[in-house]
């Protein structure tokens, strides 16, 4: 079996001077692309990622009809079925064996898209939960823009202000069944890199399954969930990863690594092979009309200007953040899109 991924697990619930943990998180970001922020409980409360958890059980437990009156449409927001989304299309012959149910944004911590019943008395609580996660990447996003030495460092931050207008940011919950019921279904969720600019991912101790790409393109390592050094914390890490619109901004300087969920083998360790797995995304989007050309800052422009031969974002055209969002959509949700024609 593949050695673990070496990624670095990094506190920032200092409050004194954050520059180290800046340059750390960026390093990390550099040579990973993924992090685990360490959870004190101080960002988002444990109790409120129990809770979580226990939302997206009931969520997913909710009769069927429940679930499809609030079908995944093209504005990404609601819930897509088993085998309903496929984030390898190149290699997958059937789609990812999961469901998942993406929240938009609230207004007034009301959802702006249909609810299941079975959860709709607890709408502001979710709500408040994906505004804690917001709020996180707010920090995490000020903590790029130092380590990176933008110019001005809020420049991530800025493109990330709720007041610029609408973004493509989802709260996903996902549910993973036990097992493939054919040799076919081989895949919880196939080889992908994100779509935004960061991702927060929670997972619960015992559920591993998660595997990142190593840089020879062809290594899969195995994320676990409670890392070393970690095992006391009141809770396991917020795994952080960086999306494709921090790797656009950047000229490929931070990594958006491809990173898939497999069914764990039988006495992989620290895992509950037979059983369901949960896990709750936070896919953090700058407004719809940010665009993703290379940012001011002098560690990109040593990076971009040593490789731009071989730097394949450096050749492509300024995209807007939705302009990706929907190429991205289309390649992995083909009915879905397809019925609009
Ligand atoms: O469930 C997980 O561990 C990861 C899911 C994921 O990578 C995604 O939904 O983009
Ligand atoms: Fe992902």
């Amino acid at each position: 079996m593949a050695s673990t991924a070496k990624i670095p697990v990094i506190d920032i619930s200092g409050d004194g001077d954050q520059s180290q943990v800046a340059r750390d998180l960026v390093d990390a970001a550099i040579e990973h692309g993924f992090v685990y922020i360490k959870n004190t409980g101080k960002d988002i409360s444990v109790a409120s990622i129990d809770w979580a958890f226990e939302m997206s059980k009931r969520l997913f437990d909710a009769p069927l009809s429940e679930k499809q009156a609030c079908t995944i449409q093209q504005n990404n927001r609601g819930w897509s079925g088993m085998n309903c989304e496929t984030l390898d299309p190149a290699t997958q012959r059937i789609g990812d064996f999961k469901e998942a149910f993406n929240f938009g944004d609230f207004v007034d911590a009301k959802a702006q898209q249909p609810i299941p019943p079975t959860i709709a008395a607890d709408e502001a609580q979710i709500s408040a939960f994906r505004d804690a996660c917001y709020h996180l990447t707010l920090k995490l996003h000020t903590l790029l823009g130092i380590g990176l030495q933008v110019t001005p460092p809020d420049f991530f931050t800025a493109a990330h202000q709720r007041a610029r207008g609408p973004s493509g940011t989802i709260l996903r919950f996902l549910h993973y069944p036990p097992a493939a019921p054919s040799a076919a279904a081989d895949i919880r969720a196939g080889a992908h890199s994100d779509y935004g600019a960061l991702t927060l991912l929670f997972r619960l101790r015992g559920q591993p399954g998660l595997e990142v790409l190593g840089r020879d393109g062809a290594t899969w390592s195995p994320v676990p969930v409670v890392p070393p050094g970690t095992e006391h914390d009141p809770a396991p890490p917020v795994l952080l990863n960086i999306g494709d619109l921090l790797s656009y901004w950047t000229g490929g300087l931070l990594r958006s690594t491809v990173h898939r969920v497999v069914f764990p083998a039988a006495g992989a360790g620290e895992d509950d092979a037979a059983g369901a797995r949960y896990s709750i995304a936070y896919f953090c989007h700058p407004f719809g009309g940010a665009e993703l050309g290379t940012v001011p800052s002098e560690l990109v422009r040593r990076f971009t200007g040593g490789l731009a031969q071989g730097n394949p974002y450096a050749e492509r055209r300024v995209l807007t953040a939705d302009e990706h969002l929907q190429m991205r959509l289309r390649a992995s949700y083909k009915q879905l899109y397809q019925e609009e024609k």
